[in-house]
Order: C-alpha cells, then sequence, then structure tokens
C-alpha cells in the first residue's frame, strides 16, 4: 500500500496563513566550555517548509532540542505562536509542536496502531478516573482516539500494518510511523531530523511527498536533512549552520550559489567564518609551536656542534697529554730524531 497523500483535509493544530509559528531568538547552548549553538535566529510562518542544514557537529539536533524544551537554552528566548516555550518537551508537544529523532524512538514491542496512540495523549482529556472505571465517555475518547490514529496510518501508508509489532518493520516504514505518531499530537509546527536517513531513493521520494502534504494540511515543516537533493527540492527557505553558528540563509538558490556554504562542506576557511577567532588562535598557537620547533632544530646542531668541538679539544688535549708521557716515556725518542 502507497502513501494516501491527497488528502486536503486540514489538521487540527493547523496555523492560519501568514502567521509566525516559530520564532526563535538568539538562541545559545553551550555545554561546559562547548558553545554548540550560538545565538541562531530562525522563524518559522505558517505554510512554510524550512530546512536546517550544516556539516556534522554543527549544532541542528542541539538547535532543534532547544525548540522542543528537551534542552533549556543557555542564553536566548522560543516562542511558538507568540508564546514563550515552557521549558518542557511535554508541554512543548501540547503547546503545538511534535517532532522525530534522528535515530528513530519508537516503542518497538507494541503494535503500530498503539504507537500512534501513545502520541495522541497529548489531546486525550480522559483522566485516570475515566480510564479505570471505562464509561461511556472513555469508551467514546478511545474510539476517536482509534478513529484518528487509523486516518494518520493511511495518510502515512500503513493502516494496513497497524497490528504489526513497530519492531518487525522495515526501516523505512519506521521512519513513517514516527511521523505518524508526531502527528497524532496534532501538531502546528513538525520538527523532522533527518526523515530520510537510511531511505532508498524511492522511499525518499515518497518522504518527499508526504512533506508536501502535511505541509498542504496546514502544518508548518521544520526539517535538518543530509540528503541535500531533498533539502532543495523541498524548502522554501533553508538556513545554513556551522560551527554552531547561522552562517547563511534564503532560498535554495541562494543557498547554493553561496560559496562559503560549499567552503564549510568541503571544510575550507573562508573569511568571516563562524569561529574564525578560534580558528585564528589555533592556527597562530600552531605557527608559534612550529616556529619553536623550526628553532630548536637550528639550535641542536649548534649545540652539537659546541658538543663536537668541546669533544675535539678534549681529544686534543688528551693526545697532546699522551703525546707528552710518551715524551717524557720514552726520552730517548727525541734523541733518535
Ligand atoms: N549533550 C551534550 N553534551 C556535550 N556536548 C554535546 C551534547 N550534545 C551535542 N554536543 C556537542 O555539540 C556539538 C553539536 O552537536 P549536534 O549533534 O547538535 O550537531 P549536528 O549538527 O546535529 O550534527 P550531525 O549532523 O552529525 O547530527 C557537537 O560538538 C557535539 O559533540
Amino acid at each position: 500500500m502507497t502513501t494516501d497523500t491527497t488528502t486536503k483535509d486540514t489538521a487540527p493544530g493547523a496555523t492560519a496563513p501568514g502567521e509566525t509559528v516559530l520564532d526563535a531568538r538568539g538562541v545559545t547552548m553551550r555545554f561546559g566550555g562547548l558553545t554548540a549553538v550560538r545565538g541562531v535566529d530562525l522563524t518559522v510562518n505558517a505554510g512554510e517548509i524550512v530546512g536546517l542544514i550544516g556539516p556534522n557537529g554543527a549544532g541542528k539536533t542541539t538547535f532543534f532540542n532547544c525548540l522542543t524544551g528537551l534542552y533549556v537554552p543557555t542564553e536566548g528566548e522560543v516562542r511558538y505562536k507568540g508564546n514563550v516555550l515552557p521549558p518542557k518537551s511535554f508541554k512543548v508537544t501540547a503547546a503545538g509542536i511534535a517532532r522525530t529523532f534522528q535515530n528513530i524512538r519508537l516503542f518497538a514491542n507494541m503494535t503500530v496502531l498503539e504507537n500512534v496512540l501513545v502520541g495522541r495523549h497529548t489531546r486525550t482529556k480522559e483522566g485516570f478516573w475515566s480510564a479505570v472505571l471505562r464509561g461511556p465517555g472513555f469508551h467514546k475518547a478511545e474510539k476517536a482516539s482509534r478513529d484518528r490514529a487509523m486516518e494518520l496510518l493511511r495518510f502515512v501508508g500503513l493502516d494496513h500494518k497497524s497490528e504489526h509489532l513497530a519492531r518487525n518493520l522495515p526501516y523505512g516504514e519506521q521512519r513513517k510511523l514516527e511521523i505518524a505518531r508526531a502527528l497524532a499530537s496534532e501538531p502546528g509546527l513538525l520538527l523532522l531530523d533527518e526523515p530520510t536517513a537510511g531511505m532508498n531513493p524511492q522511499e525518499t521520494r515518497t518522504t518527499e511527498e508526504l512533506v508536501f502534504a502535511i505541509r498542504d494540511m496546514g502544518i508548518a515543516v521544520l526539517v535538518i536533512e543530509h540528503d541535500m537533493r531533498f533539502i532543495f527540492n523541498l524548502c522554501d527557505r533553508v538556513a545554513v549552520l556551522v560551527q554552531g553558528e547561522k552562517l547563511v540563509e534564503g532560498d535554495s538558490a541562494t543557498v547554493q550559489g553561496d560559496e562559503r556554504v560549499v567552503a564549510a562542506y568541503l571544510g575550507e576557511p573562508f573569511e568571516d567564518a563562524p569561529g574564525a577567532e578560534e580558528v585564528a588562535e589555533v592556527e597562530a598557537a600552531e605557527a608559534h609551536a612550529e616556529a619553536a620547533e623550526a628553532h630548536a632544530e637550528t639550535a641542536e646542531p649548534d649545540a652539537e656542534a659546541a658538543e663536537a668541538a668541546e669533544t675535539a679539544e678534549t681529544d686534543a688535549d688528551t693526545t697532546a697529554d699522551a703525546a707528552d708521557t710518551t715524551t717524557d716515556a720514552a726520552p730517548g725518542k727525541e734523541n733518535d730524531r
């Protein structure tokens, strides 16, 4: 069965056109002495798909974690639809931001349907006693949840596998199930962390269609991905992080044409690169160390020469002494000459 991305339904968490969904300002995250994210500003507006790219270790996932309450930024502020986000991930989910993870985090021994139902817990109002007593309200809510979960499974093309254990799904389908589970919390913003990692080209193409369909339902999307073709096909805007700082932001053509982005990916230094000060410091320290080494090397031969000269001098003295001794020992020799 294929993904049913033809639905034109508006998602319950959909955002009105023109509204700013996400507004991150000056987000900085330090781990001890390491600044993983430094003063990053980023907005995502209703109806947009925004990409976040950057070389390994650039701080993309750390930035995501700051947006979803997993980390409390050391500095900066994150607003969702105008409100500052609470510093707890379940509260962020309840507010309307859902995410998937770089390393798939499904409940492996639960069924596909159960995984999606878990994703709905922030939207179900039935409390503990309702669940224990199992009154009519509980049954009604449970049925509504199951219906919505099946709808989402149909949307990602997994309804025929609803009773399979999550761990038995192929890798690409596990990623789709993660998306369905994230959608179950009825978000207004979906964050996808490397949604096509490990997928074949066909699966990647299907995921692309799926993300467009999510956007068409009124859910804004922020996506981290290393697959550049996927990113540039998909995104309205792309932000590039390098060494924790936002280097460039713009549409696909602008970013692709920026030589600093190419240089950052190839690991080539360029003027005013983020972290340039640190790089300059390291280079200066290396140059200093090299100069000191070179000096030591040139100084060494002199020392050797001095030592050799000293040894030669000692040898000469010894020889002379020996000669003197010989002379002394054989007084008759001089007479022999
Ligand atoms: N919890 C942590 N404690 C200490 N350092 C961390 C922590 N999380 C991330 N880092 C460091 O922060 C930097 C950014 O890491 P991050 O995972 O955010 O990069 P990334 O751009 O997502 O990389 P990748 O593309 O490889 O996933 C790295 O140097 C990483 O080692």
